[in-house]
């Protein structure tokens, strides 16, 4: 696959390799990250050693989450294998989002827990995940629409940014190479995901599916372990989707990132995912390979249901 990748989109081997080894460079070697990664790992809060996930493994076990009288989680397990493709699939109001905001710390779990590497996450702020290198993209743009495509991703590289507030903004010359180091980054992370062309126009001009790409490459410009896409093909046509389908699967080939992804086309789920979770009703339905899932049928129940039913069903009274 990861070879009939590289023929298709034609990028020229120097290209990837530089794209690899900047990423090796930035990844995690900077003193100050290494202490901050490491330190986020040490605490991991009298864990049995024996429970530890792998480098790079994302663990969720147990995971709930409860809104005022309704379940939106229930019990959740499931587990990211480091550099797969990993699918959370559902009906409307299964539970996905509310997961995702979870592993990015924008909600707190009522129960259970999320272990990424020898790290907890689910008691850490957002930054502190990110920190980890778990960088997501949102269902909805959340771009800066008035700043150029440049500055949006040279956002995504803040916490790598080692200059203080006073050093850049004196514009000391540390401070100016530092800033060109990571724009040359960010145009190359630019280049791969295929927005190069698009940097100097503000986010808010561009083409829908060119800020969903854009949205992609901020993430990536976190020089992230684990990336989260939240539905990254919604709301796009055809072309705009095999494109979007492509970055992903490089993003996987080539930079060795783990992703978890929240889609509703089955057609992307089925070609990019190695495995999928089925959530309804916030539990977990079904789990395993994508050919496999969908023909189980406690998965087609759910669907059919769900596509049968005149309005969303109510999570609420029925739910434990
Ligand atoms: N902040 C919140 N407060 C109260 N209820 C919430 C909140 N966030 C989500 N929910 C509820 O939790 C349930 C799961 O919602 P969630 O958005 O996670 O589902 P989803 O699978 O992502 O759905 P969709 O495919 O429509 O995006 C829904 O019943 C939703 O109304």
């Amino acid at each position: 696959m990861s070879e009939a990748n590289r023929g298709a989109r034609g990028v020229a081997p120097s290209q990837e390799t530089e794209l690899s080894e900047a990423n090796r460079g930035t990844r995690g070697v900077a003193p100050s990250q290494e202490t901050e990664l490491s330190e986020a790992n040490r605490g991991t809060r009298g864990v049995d050693p024996s429970q530890e996930a792998e480098p790079g493994e994302l663990v969720v076990s147990g995971l709930t989450v409860r809104f005022a009288g309704l379940t939106a989680l229930d019990d959740v397990d499931f587990t990211v294998a480091p550099g797969s493709v990993h699918a959370i699939i559902g009906p409307n109001g299964a539970g996905k989002s509310t997961c995702f905001n979870v592993l990015s710390g924008v909600y707190r779990a009522s129960g259970g827990s999320v272990r990424f590497g020898g790290a907890e996450l689910t008691s850490l702020p957002p930054h502190r995940i990110a920190a980890l290198g778990v960088a997501r993209t949102f269902q909805n743009i959340a771009l800066s629409r008035h700043q150029t495509a440049e500055d949006n991703l040279m956002l995504g590289r803040h916490r790598l940014t080692r200059a203080g507030f006073a050093s850049a903004g004196l514009r000391t010359p540390w401070a100016r190479r530092e800033d060109a180091r990571h724009r040359a980054r960010v145009r190359e992370i630019a280049r791969f995901v295929g927005v190069d062309e698009h940097l100097a126009a503000p986010a808010g001009t561009l083409p829908y599916g060119v800020q969903k790409r854009l949205e992609l490459a901020r993430a990536l410009a976190m020089e992230p372990r684990l990336l989260l896409l939240d539905e990254p093909v919604a709301g796009m046509n055809g072309g705009e989707r095999r494109r979007m389908a492509e970055v992903i699967a490089r993003a996987r080939a080539d930079l060795g990132l783990s992703i978890l992804l929240v889609e509703h086309d089955m057609g992307m789920v089925m070609r990019l995912a190695d495995e999928v979770t089925v959530l309804d009703f916030g539990k977990r339905i079904a789990g395993g390979e994508p050919e496999r899932v969908q023909r189980d049928p406690a998965v087609i129940r759910a669907y059919l249901g769900a596509a049968h039913e005149p309005a969303a069903p109510s999570h609420g009274e029925g739910n434990p």
